[in-house]
């Protein structure tokens, strides 16, 4: 196995991302985030857009999972959905590249497997990582040219809506099935849900809430607290 994926066995890679609506929006601030992570031992970082993965390739010597969140009016994919963010991630550091890898319709109305072959030809040197939301998505995945799947997408397709909290059942599915390593990924909020994830069989865990988004970190706190 390639010693970048090789390096993130069983570790923990912290997902450094804020948004422009929230407090700690801004590529300096996702940049601190993420040398906390590093000195506190994760073995990679998940980021989103070109500058973030910029300022954090400066300071940080982990791998990077770059994406480019972007929104298309005729389409629901947002992670990373043309070849025009992929590009942008692969030029500003990134090493892996995540993109949605669901079955939906895609902004150019490219299928899922062109998508990855085209991205594979140009970029032969990065890691692909398929972000689905459904045992049947990881499944149909697991065949294509991907490097690595992960459940980030649970609970955020119109298919999974209902679902809360962390999918152990995609992750135990996905693990037994799936021949590409498999990351678990969304909502896990505990060092202990961490851990379980590696037992069920997760290659390695990404968290990002539960460790760089001081506000959810608070709400979850009050909401324990109120009686
Ligand atoms: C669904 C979606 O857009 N997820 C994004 C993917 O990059 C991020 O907003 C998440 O923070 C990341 O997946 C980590 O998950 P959690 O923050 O729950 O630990």
């Amino acid at each position: 196995m390639n010693p970048v994926i090789e390096s993130l066995r069983s570790g923990l890679i912290v997902s450094c991302q804020a948004m422009p609506h929230e407090p700690l929006h801004g590529s300096h601030i996702m940049q601190r985030m993420a040398l906390a992570a590093e000195e506190g031992g994760a073995v990679g970082i998940r980021a989103n857009t070109p500058d973030d993965i910029r300022a954090i390739k400066d300071s940080v010597s982990l791998p990077i999972i770059g994406l480019y969140k972007k929104r298309y009016p005729e389409s629901d994919v947002y992670i990373t959905p043309t070849m025009a963010e992929v590009e942008a991630v692969v030029e500003a550091g990134a090493d892996m590249v995540a993109i949605d890898a669901t079955l939906r319709k895609r902004p150019d109305d490219q299928s899922l497997k062109d998508v990855v072959s085209m991205i594979k030809h140009q970029y032969p040197d990065h890691f692909l990582v398929a972000d689905v939301s459904t045992f049947e998505e990881g499944k149909y995945v697991d065949d294509l040219n991907v490097d690595l799947i992960s459940t980030t997408l649970s609970g955020y397709t119109e298919e999974t809506r209902d679902i809360d909290g962390f999918n152990h059942h995609l992750l135990k599915k996905l693990t037994e099935i799936c021949h590409k390593p498999v990351l678990a990924e969304g909502r896990i909020y505990t060092p202990e849900l961490a851990k379980d994830c590696i037992i069920y069989g997760a290659y390695a865990v990404v968290v990002g809430s539960a460790i760089t988004r001081p506000q959810e970190i608070t709400e979850r706190f009050v909401d324990e607290m109120t009686l």
